[in-house]
């Protein structure tokens, strides 16, 4: 188990993070999220032993650790700054940590080769130099450095930023199966909120240094606790003065709705549930599964999902009308 106990961050006269108080569970996929600047890099760095709280203390099982070395930490860590030996060839950049603890060779050699496959790196690749390498085995790489020192946790911090959108896919499944399979805990750093949706069991979302809130992807999703962390995932519609009016809700609040929970049909048989609302489509964007499509009511804009299929398929100018989930209102 991982402790920040009202941990503060500075960078001189700059609380780069405040009062942040989190619980990490052994095991876990834990992610930090947020925009650029929020603090998410600072508090994973403070974990490793790069920089120490100003105030607050961490602990790892239970020990504090704000005066540790970070070697002393057993943290296995893949961040972009530290770089692999790019002339080196693969098996001495995995070996590397293995060789300073003066291992025997036959050991090291079943150890860099028994993490090797389990991240897909075979043996012709394990003799190529890091620069021969694409970026996702260059991040294979990192990951088996990392993990081939027995760790007992792994932080990560945007290990496949640098990567295209489908290997960044492929590799972040590969990534949370390896987790899973080493039940290692794992703190990861990104500021893609798809990517933290997909890939974590809790989520901790940050802003401008304060984290907002911690739950899982769902609780983050459909129960967001605070307007930033509302906007800050997925898509949303900010519900429109007159609509709010329409569905009796305080004027002086704000009120949003995903964009999945407006229907062009009710998806039940249940009227109540729905608020039924008579709009004109003004735009659509497609996206071969689904188009997203964008609605005027009374002058305000609110945007749906469709699902491409025959029957939803309206056209620009279409009076239609559209089913609101009153239940999935969130407000604030
Ligand atoms: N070495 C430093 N000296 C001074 N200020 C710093 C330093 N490193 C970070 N900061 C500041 O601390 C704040 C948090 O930075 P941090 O790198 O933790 O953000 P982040 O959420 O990881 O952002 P990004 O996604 O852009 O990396 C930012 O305002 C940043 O400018």
């Amino acid at each position: 188990m991982i402790t920040f106990d009202n941990v503060e961050i500075r960078y001189g006269d700059f609380a780069a993070i405040q009062n942040l108080n989190l619980i990490i569970n052994e095991g876990e996929f834990f992610t930090l999220l947020g925009p650029s600047g929020c603090g998410k890099t600072t508090t994973l760095r403070s974990l490793v032993g790069f920089i120490k709280p100003s105030q607050g203390t961490i602990l790892i099982e239970g020990v504090r650790v704000n005066d540790k070395p970070v070697e002393e930490r057993e943290i296995g860590i893949v961040f972009q700054s530290y770089a692999l030996f790019p002339t080196m060839n693969v098996f001495d950049n995995i070996a590397f940590g293995l060789q300073l603890q003066k291992k025997s060779k036959t050991l090291i050699e079943q150890m860099v080769w028994e993490i090797a496959e389990k991240v897909d790196l075979n043996n012709e690749q394990l003799n190529k130099r890091v620069s021969e390498l694409s970026g996702g085995q260059q991040q294979r790489v990192a990951i088996a450095r990392a993990l081939v020192m027995k760790p007992k946790i792994l932080a990560l911090d945007e290990p496949l930023s640098n990567l295209d959108a489908n290997l960044r896919g492929q590799l972040r499944m590969e990534l949370k199966r390896l987790q899973r399979e080493f039940g290692i805990t794992t703190i990861y750093v990104t500021h893609d909120q798809e990517e933290a949706l997909t890939i974590s069991d809790r989520i901790a979302v940050f802003n401008k240094g304060y984290l907002e809130q911690v739950g899982t992807p769902k609780e983050i999703y459909n129960e967001s606790k605070t307007e930033f962390v509302t906007n800050f995932i997925g898509d949303i519609n900010l519900l429109p003065g007159n609509l709010k009016k329409e569905l009796e809700i305080d004027i002086k609040r704000q009120a949003y709705i995903r964009l999945e929970k407006i229907y062009l049909e009710p998806p039940h048989p249940s009227p109540e549930r729905y608020h039924q609302l008579g709009v004109v489509l003004v735009e659509k964007e497609y996206y071969g599964n689904l188009s997203k499509y964008t609605y005027q009511y009374q002058g305000d804009l609110m945007r749906s999902y469709v699902i491409d299929n025959e029957r939803n398929d309206c056209a620009i100018g279409d009076h239609v009308d559209i089913y609101i989930d009153k239940n999935a209102i969130l407000t604030f």
